[in-house]
């Protein structure tokens, strides 16, 4: 495999499944890929077809991986996969003695690409960011319109892109009532990096306690309105205790071996739970856990390999201990939970599965590594930016302030919008509606059609210029090209747009370096450059601003409304009525569990359940949601559903509401089975906490669909982009 395919990031689209969900959290998923399959000659119908989107997840797992996973005993570096470790002194590193969140090569064997690693021991439940992470965007899926332009290109960016985002997002209005069509998640920061392990799975994801601000900038006065995403980044939560030096593992939901041989070509080649669970199964044979002796020969040990398990007896081999020093090993890290045998067997299953990966101590990490953790958001100190990117240390100049591995956009047209009740290839300049906010999000060169997305907190950086910001700001830092942690981004600059439109994993890395040096609290600023100044003047000439009603109510007032009681607007304060705001949604925590598929009261379809009295209704209807608790262990399983639409019925004055969750709009097909949602019958929950209560914009009025809202990629300075992406001339279609 040659150095520029392993140097793929082994980051892809992800379920956000906690590992004990993973039947609840294939389903959706799997319903979903249905939409997403492209119409060829073998599928003539979307419908019909039935190889799945996240198929080429894995595929693209398999990509970047391995011949095979080699034995335990062979000692891989990084420079056997083309790859040098880089020393300090010889690049510019970000060096911070208080960072504790670190992205350095990965610690799956062989090495896959980057992974994120603490260098802070971090307890379970503790928060693993010490500061909030950055935005998330919202992306209207470009590959799913038909008869549109650039429909080729906008299915190669998909396959590579889907690899880095969420199915849904913090308020869930991507899934679950987004009038256009569907949204992903792009969690840029955090989010959109952790590798996928289903044992060491340490990450748990959560909404933050305000998850949404759509008052960064002034309605009634800024241009920036619509021009950057309201929703903050997820809160990362640690499902165990993981130590210092552990690379941070999210589990996607691929856990279970697929019987279809080659059906995922990865599945055969890949560890999986398995595999640990039958090692384990053989270590606990022995002594001290067992009574026999450790055997003496690795014969013996292949031998004691079930091959009626559903395991894969080589890999089972590979992770199994061979020597009874090894074994000792092992035995003294279990020891520490003898009082709990659950416990102990997980931390069995997790000394197995980390036996297989790289050890990393937090020095190595600090020598190898950059810091994920220099940049925190917070809102601008200019008042038409939004959100800004705030040094959370002292950064020295020339110090890496954010890696930027990105991903390759061949055409950034792709993210134009056009209308979807019309044939669009017959005008597509008259039917096109607007852009994608994500454009927003990238960088780009008018000369060319490439644009570049970063997948890190770099995107949190606001332009500081001659032009527009009349000395209330001075740009600090600067991007370029990533000196020598990415080596074959270098080799990737060599190619051609087409060349690396064709490939679809992840290949460029550029970095944010300080040109000065920056203290703890103040705000980075690079320079966006002339043509983005340009575009962003004529914006402002011709900006303006919305009609905004008196009664007007941001979703941050009525989430913050005196004290966080719910606003009298946004309570039916009636049985039978749901609140339907002109501007806001409703967010209730809720996920779907036995209730929803045992509870026979919801067994019979009635949709005259209006006609009966209040207390049928409460009787035949209602339960009690005092456990939907935002963010208490136990009930932290709405991280992966997020919010369902919900309305809050009535106040019980006592910190606690009645709410009824609301019929899913999109139907069943990507939400779990639950009778009431098929039946049409109310689900009400009494006791609900204030705290699993929140409100959003809605997505067909929400500030970034409006038209005239500024969208321009960042500009890149002159030199960065090779020659031979200067490629717009020659391109028939161009509007930006
Ligand atoms: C990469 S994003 C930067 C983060 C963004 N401020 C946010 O809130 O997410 C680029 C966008 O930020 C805004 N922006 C950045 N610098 C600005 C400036 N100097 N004046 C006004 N808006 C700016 C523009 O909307 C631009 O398209």
């Amino acid at each position: 495999m040659s150095a520029s395919t392993n140097s793929v990031s082994s980051i892809r689209r992800r379920s956000g499944s906690p590992k004990d969900d993973i039947e609840d959290v294939e389903a959706p998923a799997l319903q979903r890929l249905e939409n997403t399959q492209r119409p060829s000659s073998f599928c003539p119908t979307m419908k019909n077809c039935s190889i799945p989107y996240l198929a080429a997840v894995v595929l693209f797992l398999a990509f970047c991986a391995w011949e095979y996973l080699p034995p335990k005993s062979i000692t891989i570096t990084e420079s056997d996969f083309g790859f040098n470790l880089r020393s300090r002194g010889e690049v510019p590193t970000s060096s911070q003695p208080q960072c504790g969140i670190w992205m350095a090569p990965g610690s799956l064997r062989p090495y896959p690409g980057f992974g994120i690693y603490t260098t802070r021991d971090v307890k379970e439940n503790e928060k693993f960011l010490h500061a909030p992470d950055a935005i998330s965007v919202q992306v209207l899926e470009p590959h799913r319109y038909n008869n549109m332009p650039l429909e080729d290109e906008r299915w190669r960016w998909w396959k590579l892109f889907q690899n880095y985002a969420w199915d849904n997002s913090v308020p869930d209005h991507s899934i679950y009532s987004h009038p256009l069509g569907d949204m992903t998640d792009f969690q840029p920061g955090f989010g959109s990096l952790p590798n996928h392990h289903c044992i060491l799975n340490s990450l748990s994801s959560r909404s933050p306690d305000i998850p949404y601000d759509d008052e960064v900038v002034d309605r009634r006065t800024s241009p920036g309105l619509g021009a950057f995403s309201y929703t903050l980044g997820r809160e990362w939560v640690s499902k165990r205790d993981v130590k210092a030096g552990e690379e941070l593992f999210l589990s996607y939901g691929f856990c279970e071996r697929t019987k279809e041989k080659n059906k995922w070509s990865w599945a055969d080649k890949m560890y999986m739970p398995e595999d640990f669970e039958e090692a384990a199964r053989i270590v606990k044979m022995f002594e001290p856990f067992g009574t026999q002796a450790w055997p003496k020969t690795n014969l013996t040990i292949a031998r004691l390999i079930d091959p009626a398990a559903n395991a894969d007896p080589k890999l089972v081999y590979e992770i199994l201990p061979k020597t009874t020093k090894e074994l000792d090993m092992l035995v003294r890290a279990v020891d520490a939970h003898a009082f709990d045998e659950d416990a102990a067997d997980e931390e069995l299953l997790i000394q197995l599965a980390l036996g297989v990966t790289e050890q990393r101590t937090p020095e190595w990490i600090r020598q190898n590594g950059m810091c994920l953790e220099n940049l925190v958001p917070k809102k601008s100190t200019l008042p038409d930016a939004g959100w800004g990117g705030f040094a959370q240390y002292t950064i020295q100049k020339d110090d890496i302030i954010v890696p930027m591995p990105v991903f390759h956009m061949e055409n950034y047209e792709i993210l134009n919008l056009y209308r979807r009740d019309v044939n669009v290839l017959r005008d597509p300049e008259k039917y096109q509606i607007g852009k994608n906010l994500f454009l927003n999000y990238c960088f780009g060169r008018s000369e060319s059609s490439m644009a570049l997305c970063p997948l890190t907190s770099a995107v949190l950086v606001n332009h500081c210029g001659e032009q527009v910001n009349d000395g209330k700001c001075e740009a600090n830092a600067k991007v370029r090209w990533s000196s020598g942690w990415d080596p074959s981004s270098h080799e990737w600059r060599n190619k051609t747009i087409e060349e690396l439109g064709q490939h679809n994993a992840r290949a460029l890395s550029l970095e944010l370096v300080a040109t000065k040096t920056i203290a703890p609290g103040d705000e980075v600023f690079i320079d966006y450059g002339p043509e983005w100044e340009q575009a962003w003047i004529e914006h402002v000439k011709k900006w303006k601003a919305p009609k905004v009603p008196d009664n007007f109510l941001s979703a941050k007032k009525a989430n913050l409304h005196n004290d966080s009681a719910i606003p009298d607007e946004m309570i039916s304060f009636n049985l039978r009525k749901t609140v339907d705001h002109p501007y806001l949604f409703t967010g209730c925590f809720y996920r779907t569990g036995k209730a929803d598929v045992n509870d026979t009261r919801y067994d019979t379809p009635n949709e005259n359940w209006r006609n009966l009295t209040n207390k049928e209704i409460i009787r035949m209807y209602a339960s009690d949601g005092s456990k939907h608790v935002h963010g208490r262990r136990g009930y932290q399983k709405h991280a992966m559903y997020s919010h369902w639409p919900c309305s809050v019925l009535f106040d019980q004055n006592d910190g606690t509401y009645i709410v009824r969750i609301h019929q899913s709009p999109i139907g069943g097909r990507y939400v779990p089975k639950a009778i009431w949602n098929q039946n049409k019958v109310p689900r009400i929950l009494f006791n609900y906490p204030r705290s699993s209560i929140h409100f959003f914009v809605k997505p067909d009025v929400a500030d970034h669909q409006m038209p005239n809202v500024f969208r321009h990629p960042i500009g890149l300075p002159d030199g960065i982009y090779p020659d031979h992406w200067n490629n717009k001339a020659s391109l028939k279609q161009w509007t930006i």
